[in-house]
């Protein structure tokens, strides 16, 4: 992977995400060409750019600062950057660098979600970055062309250079889309959507909130652990040993999902975060080779911070299936609070459960120590823990940007070693598109019914007779006749 072999074989691409927080002076190889300086160009740009604009000297289109950013994607284009502007909300450092900004995200094609991201927010005052590394996404683009007829109808069709911006690997599609390419930052093929989180994806929208610098320690805390990764033996590998524990997990003890579980609220889009980043890597059903595997690769992420997770799914984890869990702590709290009088301080209450969770886990408890606590015995079957339920805990010194980055890149190294020992690609992701083509069937046919009142053909009966009775209401909620009459 660090040599830029192109071990993404089913796309002919390198894998280089290590290059996108690499140090300057770093030497990594894409087709003979050290990809370096490039990535540094780009980061010089956002630099320069988001000093420009948090300085208040980029003025939108009725002359006043910008100080509010929806960046527009999703998946990869999406997910990481979230996950990090969570988790730096909170940090003082990051905080104050942020005040009196707003950065948020529009994903989900669902018009509910355009809704809620430009809630009173005002045009005049907004700035809005297309994420898609394609520049094809259906969603994003459509999410785009929405944004865009919000500015253009408030702030008229010269605004969109001043209130629009991009992030993708295909310029000439950001130039047609009409955003001013000055104003489009690349990146490569060879950063995967889910591993782009340090590319301009997200390296851009959380400049703008944060600067440069806060986002640049960021970077810095994943190049630590990918130097680490890189010449650390397996067995002080951290990645690797968690990679290892992982398939002995999953390929050996049999325990298909994993458990997110950061006791630390500031990590709360972690988990959704993982879920792509391990998902799509590794929910595959063929070796690289392209060879039915005989055995299950990849797992079932999900998770919550702790402690809601405990009043929510842990009693599943406890008593009900073995579903090995990741314990992550924080020696030092964000936001730290100690009332008088209390026993401890918030966070070391937090952490009490953090400790307590694992040797629950582990030991259980027994009908022995139950009897001997008098508990009666047609309740002893129910309050049994029987234990040996795997787990691992990590415990960060502090959740700054730098650890955010150590942390992000702990799991992407984890992640990509289960799939070189499960012996797929983990850098493709086929199965996202036949979903995408069926979809595309049925944009057809509800434009032909709701258009010429075509009747519903081609389907299953199943989806045919939903399709009808979806049909059958106008999208205004007027009759389908009604509808097709006004051509709405
Ligand atoms: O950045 P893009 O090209 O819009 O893609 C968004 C996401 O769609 C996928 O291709 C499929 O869900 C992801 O891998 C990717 O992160």
């Amino acid at each position: 992977m660090f040599k830029g072999e192109k071990i993404n074989t089913t796309e002919n691409r390198s894998v280089l995400h290590v290059a996108l927080r690499a140090p300057r002076d770093a030497v990594i190889n894409s087709d003979g060409v050290n990809v370096v300086p490039e990535v540094w160009a780009v980061k010089d740009k956002i630099k320069q750019f988001s000093e420009t604009f948090r300085s208040g000297s980029w003025v939108g289109a009725t002359g006043k600062p910008l100080t509010n950013v929806v960046s527009v994607g999703i998946g990869g284009s999406f997910l990481g950057p979230l996950f990090v502007h969570t988790a730096l909300q909170t940090d003082p450092e990051a905080a104050e660098a942020a005040k009196g900004r707003q950065l948020r995200f529009l994903a989900n094609v669902d018009p509910v979600d355009v809704a809620r991201s430009i809630k009173d927010l005002d045009p005049a005052t907004t700035l809005v970055v297309v994420v898609s590394k394609t520049f094809t996404t259906a969603e994003t683009m459509l999410n785009a062309r929405t944004i865009k007829e919000w500015i253009v109808s408030s702030l008229g069709p010269q605004a969109v250079s001043k209130h629009m911006i991009a992030v993708s690997t295909n310029l000439k599609l950001v130039k047609e889309f009409g955003i001013d390419p000055n104003n489009a930052f690349a990146f490569w093929d060879w950063v995967g959507g889910r591993y782009s989180v340090c590319s301009a994806v997200g390296v851009l929208p959380l400049s703008l909130q944060y600067g440069f610098p806060i986002v640049q320690k960021f970077l810095e805390g994943a190049s630590s652990i990918d130097n680490h990764v890189h010449t650390s033996s397996f067995e002080k590998n951290i990645p690797v040993l968690l990679g290892l524990l992982s398939v002995w997990n999953v390929s050996f003890l049999g325990y298909p999902a994993r458990a997110i579980l950061p006791y630390c609220q500031a990590l709360e889009k972690l988990a959704p975060h993982i879920q792509q980043l391990s998902m799509e890597s590794n929910g595959k059903g063929v070796s690289i080779d392209g060879v039915r595997l005989p055995f299950e690769a990849g797992e079932i992420d999900f998770g919550e911070p702790g402690t809601n997770g405990q009043h929510s799914f842990y009693q599943l984890i406890h008593q009900g299936r073995v579903i090995p869990c990741d314990f992550i702590g924080v020696i030092k709290s964000q936001q730290p609070v100690y009332l008088k009088g209390e026993t401890v301080s918030n966070h070391d209450e937090l952490m009490s459960n953090f400790f307590a969770q694992p040797d629950a886990l582990a030991y259980g408890k027994t009908p022995e120590q139950l009897h001997s606590e008098k508990v009666p015995e047609n309740l002893i079957p129910h309050k049994t823990f029987q234990g040996n339920r795997p787990s691992l805990s990590f415990l960060l010194s502090s959740l700054s940007a730098y650890e955010i980055g150590q942390l992000l890149s702990i799991y992407e190294h984890r992640i990509a070693v289960q799939g070189f020992i499960w012996g797929i690609n983990s850098f493709d992701q086929w199965g996202v598109e036949l979903g995408k083509s069926l979809a595309s069937t049925v944009r057809k046919q509800l434009h032909a019914s709701r258009m010429e009142g075509k009747p519903v053909e081609g389907f299953n009966p199943s989806s045919a007779s939903l399709l009808t009775r979806f049909l059958a209401v106008g999208p205004f909620g007027c009759s389908a006749m009604l509808c097709h009459l006004l051509r709405i």
